[in-house]
C-alpha cells in the first residue's frame, strides 16, 4: 500500500511505499517507547531462507532530512535498548551535541527480536494471527540492517554521513559499512567485535540457560501474566557483571550492606519473623529467590518449640522444611522489644517497590543509621552473639537491576537476541578471515575501546582499527568496564563530535537549521558511579 501523507511531526517526505503506524496493541512493551513510528514491510526474507510477512519496523527519528537526502545519521541501539535514543544516551542528543538534531536527520530502528516494537517473539505472525513467542525465527545482524535499509530507503534517504553504535549496535555498524562507502560515509563502532567472541557466546548461553530453568519458562510458552522473571532476573544480573568491572564493584560498593533510605531494599516479599531456628536459617538461606514455593503454600501449624531437628537426607529435609516452615504472609512485624537482633535492631525505614517507587507492604528494621537489622525472633536467654552479614549492596543492586528490567523485558526475546549475538562474524560469506573482511571496508572509521572492558575486550577494538583500513582508535578512559559507553557521556559525546567535525566539515560547519521538537536529554550529564553507591548526575 502507498500512502501520499506528508509526516509533517518527522519531517520526512512522502509517498512511502510502506505503511507507517504508531501502534501495536498486542504488544505489552510496546507503549513503554514512546512517539515511535513503525514501518511495516509486506514481506522480508531473513538470511536463514525464511520469509516473514507483513514485518513492523519500530524506528524513531529527530531533525530533519535535507533535499538530497543525505544528512542521515543512523543510531544502532544496544541488547536491552530501543528506538528511543533519548533513553540510553538522551545526553548526546541536541544542538552542538554530538547527535546534533539541527543538522543531521537522526534515525534509530529497532533490532528484530526486541521487545520494542520491530517483530519478535512479542509480536504476532499474520500468517496465524499467534504470538510468535518461542517460534521466532533466528534473525542476525546482517538482516537488521537489511530491513532497516528498507525503513531509510521508504523515508527518502540517499545516503548515511554517519552510523554511530555501541555493543550490539557496534555489530550493526560494521555490517552497515558493507553497504559501501557510497552509502554509508563514516562508521563509529563502539566496544564492539568483528565476531562475537566464545567468552560472549558462553556467558550468553549461561543466561539463556538461567531462562529456560525458570519452571515458569514452560518451553518458551507462558503468558504475559505469568512469565519466567526468577529466570530473566538471574539472565540480567550475570550480564550485568559482564557489563561492569570487578573494581568498579569493590569501589562502588566493597562488603557494604545496603542503606533502604538510599536504594530499596530487595529481600524476598512476604518474609515473616523465623519462629523457630530452623525456619530462621532457611530464611537466611533462601533470601531472595524468587522461586520460593513456601511462599505460596498454606501455613502448616507452627511448631513451638527449640528443636533443631537431626541432619537428615536432602528429600526428608525437604520434607521437614515444608512441614515446620509456615507460609509467611505479606507483612514483616516490626522487630519485637528484646528481640535478640543484637545491635542492629532499632527503627524502621520505609522499603520502596522498585516498580512503583510506592512503600512495599515489608517494612524491614534497620538500625538508627539505617542499615538493615537481621530479623530474629528471641529463641535463647543468652544474647546471641553479632551475627555476620549476608546481605551485601552488592547483591542488592543486582536484585534491583533484575527487578527492573523484568519490568521492560521479555524472556523470549532475550533469547531471541542473544542469539543473534551469537551469529554475528562480518567474515561469514564474505572472507576467509576477519581481517581480510575488515580489509574490504572503505569507510573512515572512529573506533570507540574501553580498556576496563572485559565482555568487548579493547584487543577487539584494537583488531578492528588494525583491520579496517581508515580507522583510528579512541579510548574512553573508564574503569567501569562494557557499559562506560553508555555512562561516561561527556567522552563519549566529546570523541563522536571530533571527529564528525573533521569527517563531516559541510554538515558540521553549516548553518543548522531550526528543528521544533520536543527536549532531548533531560538527564543532561554523565553518570558517575565508583564513589561509594552514589548515583550522581553531574551537568557537562
Ligand atoms: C523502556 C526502556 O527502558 S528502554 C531501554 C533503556 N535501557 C537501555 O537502553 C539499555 C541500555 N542501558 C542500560 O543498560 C542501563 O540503563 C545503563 C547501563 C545505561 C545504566 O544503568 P542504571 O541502572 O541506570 O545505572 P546504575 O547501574 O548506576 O544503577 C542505578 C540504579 O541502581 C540503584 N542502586 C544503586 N545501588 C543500589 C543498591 N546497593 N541497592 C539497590 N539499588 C541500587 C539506584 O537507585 C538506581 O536506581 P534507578 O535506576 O531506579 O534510578
Ligand atoms: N547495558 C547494555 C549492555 C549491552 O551492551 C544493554 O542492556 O543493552
Amino acid at each position: 500500500m502507498t500512502t501520499t501523507k506528508i509526516d509533517r511531526f518527522h519531517g520526512f517526505r512522502g509517498p512511502h511505499k510502506y505503511v507507517h503506524t504508531r501502534s501495536q496493541p498486542e504488544n505489552p512493551f510496546f507503549p513503554l517507547i514512546h512517539q515511535q513510528q513503525i514501518a511495516i514491510i509486506p514481506e522480508f526474507t531473513l538470511e536463514s531462507g525464511v520469509t516473514l510477512t507483513d514485518v513492523p519496523v519500530a524506528y524513531k527519528t529527530w531533525g530533519e532530512l535535507n533535499e538530497a537526502g543525505d544528512n542521515v545519521m543512523v543510531i544502532c541501539h544496544a541488547l536491552s535498548g530501543s528506538a528511543d535514543v533519548s533513553d540510553w544516551w538522551g545526553p548526546l542528543i541536541g544542538p552542538n551535541k554530538a547527535f546534533d538534531t539541527t543538522r543531521f536527520f537522526i534515525i534509530c530502528c529497532n533490532a528484530l527480536g526486541s521487545p520494542y516494537g520491530s517483530a519478535s517473539p512479542v509480536t504476532r505472525d499474520p500468517t496465524c494471527g499467534q504470538y510468535y513467542g518461542p517460534e521466532f525465527p533466528l534473525t542476525t545482524i546482517r538482516d537488521d540492517v537489511n530491513i532497516h535499509r528498507l525503513v531509510l530507503d521508504d523515508l527518502g534517504v540517499t545516503q548515511v554521513a554517519a552510523c554511530i553504535g555501541g555493543s550490539m549496535g557496534g555489530m550493526l555498524v560494521l555490517e552497515w559499512a558493507y553497504f559501501g562507502e557510497e552509502y554509508v560515509r563514516n562508521i563509529v563502532p563502539i566496544a564492539t567485535s568483528a565476531r562475537h567472541s566464545a567468552w560472549c557466546i558462553s556467558w550468553a548461553e549461561a543466561q539463556r540457560q538461567s531462562i529456560s530453568c525458570d519452571p515458569k519458562y514452560e518451553d518458551g510458552y507462558y503468558t504475559f501474566e505469568d512469565p519466567p522473571v526468577a529466570g530473566l532476573g538471574a539472565a540480567r544480573m550475570s550480564a550485568l557483571l559482564t557489563y561492569r568491572s570487578r573494581n568498579s564493584f569493590e569501589s562502588r560498593f566493597g562488603r557494604n550492606i545496603p542503606d533502604p533510605s538510599r536504594h530499596p531494599y530487595i529481600s524476598t516479599p512476604s518474609r515473616r519473623l523465623p519462629v523457630n531456628p530452623r525456619e530462621e536459617h532457611w530464611n537466611i538461606h533462601t533470601d531472595g529467590f524468587k522461586s520460593c514455593k513456601k511462599l505460596n503454600s498454606p501455613p502448616p501449624s507452627s511448631p513451638s518449640s527449640e528443636c533443631i531437628p537431626e541432619p537428615a537426607s536432602s528429600a526428608t529435609l525437604h520434607k521437614e522444611e515444608k512441614e515446620i516452615t509456615p507460609t509467611l504472609p505479606p507483612g514483616l512485624p516490626p522487630t519485637p522489644p528484646g528481640s535478640s537482633a543484637g545491635s542492629d535492631a532499632g527503627s524502621t525505614a520505609t522499603v520502596r517497590s522498585p516498580a512503583t517507587n510506592q512503600p512495599n507492604a515489608t517494612n524491614h528494621p534497620t538500625t538508627a543509621n539505617g542499615n538493615i537489622a537481621i530479623i530474629t525472633q528471641p529463641r535463647t536467654k543468652t544474647p546471641s552473639p553479632q551475627k555476620p552479614t549476608t546481605h551485601f549492596s552488592a547483591q542488592n543492586y543486582l536484585r534491583y537491576q533484575a527487578d527492573k528490567f523484568v519490568t521492560r523485558f521479555d524472556a523470549n526475546c532475550y533469547i531471541s537476541i542473544t542469539r543473534k549475538l551469537d551469529t554475528h562474524d562480518v567474515s561469514r560469506g564474505r572472507a576467509a578471515d576477519i581481517p581480510s573482511a575488515l580489509s574490504q571496508l572503505s569507510q573512515h572509521a572512529l573506533v570507540i575501546g574501553i580498556e576496563s572492558d572485559g565482555l568487548f575486550t579493547y584487543a577487539e577494538q584494537q583488531e578492528l582499527a588494525q583491520w579496517i583500513p581508515n580507522a583510528k582508535l579512541a579510548t574512553i578512559d573508564s574503569p567501569e568496564g562494557h557499559d562506560a559507553f553508555l555512562l561516561q557521556f561527556k567522552e563519549v559525546n566529546g570523541l563522536i563530535l571530533e571527529f564528525l567535525e573533521e569527517r563531516l566539515p559541510e554538515i558540521m560547519k553549516a548553518p543548522g537549521r531550526e528543528v521544533v521538537e520536543k527536549r532531548f536529554g533531560e538527564v543532561a550529564g554523565e553518570k558517575r558511579i565508583g564513589v561509594g553507591e552514589v548515583d550522581d548526575i553531574t551537568a557537562w
